[in-house]
């Protein structure tokens, strides 16, 4: 391929919260040198300061990417999630400025699965509270509340990737899997899927929750749903803090009303490892506590790194946006001999007309050009002959409605 139109060393690769070394591997497999990698995620002075010069930008859950964030990062390409949510990116504000965003879609889905799977077996066994009380001396060696998995009813709450692995998981332990989505989903296995949460709440012995951070998922659950829960039944969430009124959790463990819960998102995380952990759950010994680590296994973290790391060089060596979260999806192979030029443009009509006319009154020749939108933006990657690469970019740049134009090699 070409020569890139910026030198690959000269490409700033801002790579936050540890993401795997396979990460690393792959930008500099492709030629990226130029890489500053922080272990953790930083303070909003620090990432203000290492993003306003970098190309590209890796992060986790930690980091959030607000407006005011992305506007000062001047130079900013694109940016990947190194996880599957995307909550943490003002997804809209990258849109209107022309950034893309990539994830792992499910790189983790079996690693928060086979989690939960075990937290389910744990809970129904009384396991977190017998555990607590032998690391105080104590012996609580009692069937009291101990139950199978088997023949239990698991409700799940968004059967996408994550839920459906859980729901062919639990199949395999005997348990009746029964699920609520917003979409009509395909039942996998014996799987079936009820038409309220209403429904679900009153009919699962354990309720676990795999929806994404949106408007419709904020506090989804509190006191109105615990308290239509099954008397005695047990809660999980591993999808996001937000979903979860985490006072109305801690206030129905209190009342015994739910029997035990697994925890491992919370509605204010610390931002490092070395800061507090604050929770109204704190000291319940019946409520398994964990770090956002659902999606934290080796296997995982090596898989998105390698993912995500590639997604993004892809759109930097060639502008591919396949798979991007906010942005409209465009690949074109490249043709041998011809410049390729990408072009963002807010979506108005005859944006392409006029890159057309522009062209063909300046006698710039179109070897290839392919344009997808979404409602606010189109994108439009196209390939002339190297000669006339920098007037065609001229060009571009006066179109009306241009967000971005570069030419990539
Ligand atoms: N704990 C962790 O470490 C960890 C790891 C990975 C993912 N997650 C979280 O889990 C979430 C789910 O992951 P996934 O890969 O299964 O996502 P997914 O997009 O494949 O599935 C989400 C499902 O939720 C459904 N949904 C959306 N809004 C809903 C609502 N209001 N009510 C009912 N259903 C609704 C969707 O239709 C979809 O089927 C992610 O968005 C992420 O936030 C957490
Ligand atoms: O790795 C993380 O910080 C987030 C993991 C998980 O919540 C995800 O969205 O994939």
């Amino acid at each position: 391929m070409a020569k890139h139109s910026l030198d690959k060393d000269k490409i700033k690769i801002l790579l936050l919260e540890g993401v795997h070394q396979s990460a690393v591997d792959v930008f500099e497999r492709a030629g990226y040198s130029n890489i500053e990698y922080h272990k953790a995620s930083l303070g909003e002075d620090q990432l203000l300061e290492s993003i306003k010069d970098a190309h590209f930008v890796g992060l986790r859950s930690r980091t959030q990417l607000t407006a005011q964030v992305l506007n000062h990062a001047e130079k900013l390409v694109a940016i990947g999630c190194f996880c599957i949510g995307t909550n943490q990116v003002d997804l809209s504000a990258a849109e209107k400025l022309g950034i893309p965003v990539f994830n792992a879609p499910f790189s983790n889905t079996r690693s928060v699965a086979e989690l939960v799977l075990g937290e389910i077996i744990m809970l129904l066994r009384g396991i977190p509270q017998r555990n607590a009380q032998c690391h105080r001396g104590g012996w609580l060696k009692s069937a009291n509340g101990s139950v199978e998995a088997r023949g239990k009813t698991l409700g799940v709450v968004g059967y996408g990737h994550i839920g459906t692995q859980l729901g062919i998981l639990a199949e395999t332990l005997g348990m009746r899997v029964i699920f609520f989505d917003i979409e009509d989903k395909l039942p996998l296995g014996n799987a079936s899927q009820v038409h309220s949460l209403n429904e679900l709440l009153a009919n699962a012995d354990v309720v676990s929750l795999h929806v994404p951070e949106t408007p419709s998922t904020k506090d989804m659950f509190a006191e109105a749903e615990f308290s239509k829960m099954r008397q005695g039944g047990f809660f999980i969430n591993a999808s996001r803090g937000t979903v979860v009124d985490i006072d109305a959790l801690a206030q129905a463990i209190k009342s015994g009303h739910i029997a035990g819960a697994a925890v491992d998102v919370f509605p204010v995380e610390p931002k490092s490892n070395d800061d507090e952990f604050v929770s109204p759950l704190r000291g319940l010994d019946n409520v398994i506590l964990t770090p956002h680590i659902g999606g934290s296994t080796a296997e995982a973290q090596e898989n998105i790194g390698i993912e995500v790391a590639g997604k993004l060089a892809k759109y930097s060596d060639n502008g591919s946006t396949l798979s991007a979260v906010n942005f409209p999806e465009v690949s074109l192979a490249p043709h041998a001999g011809a410049s390729r030029l990408l072009h963002i443009h807010q979506n108005r009509p005859g944006v392409l007309i006029k890159i057309n006319q522009a062209f063909s009154e300046k006698g710039i020749n179109i070897a290839a050009q392919y344009l997808q939108t979404t409602a606010e933006i189109g994108y439009v990657v196209m390939e002339v002959d190297s000669d006339q690469a920098q007037e065609a970019l001229d060009e571009l740049k006066q179109i009306e409605g241009t967000i971005r134009a570069r030419v990539l090699f």
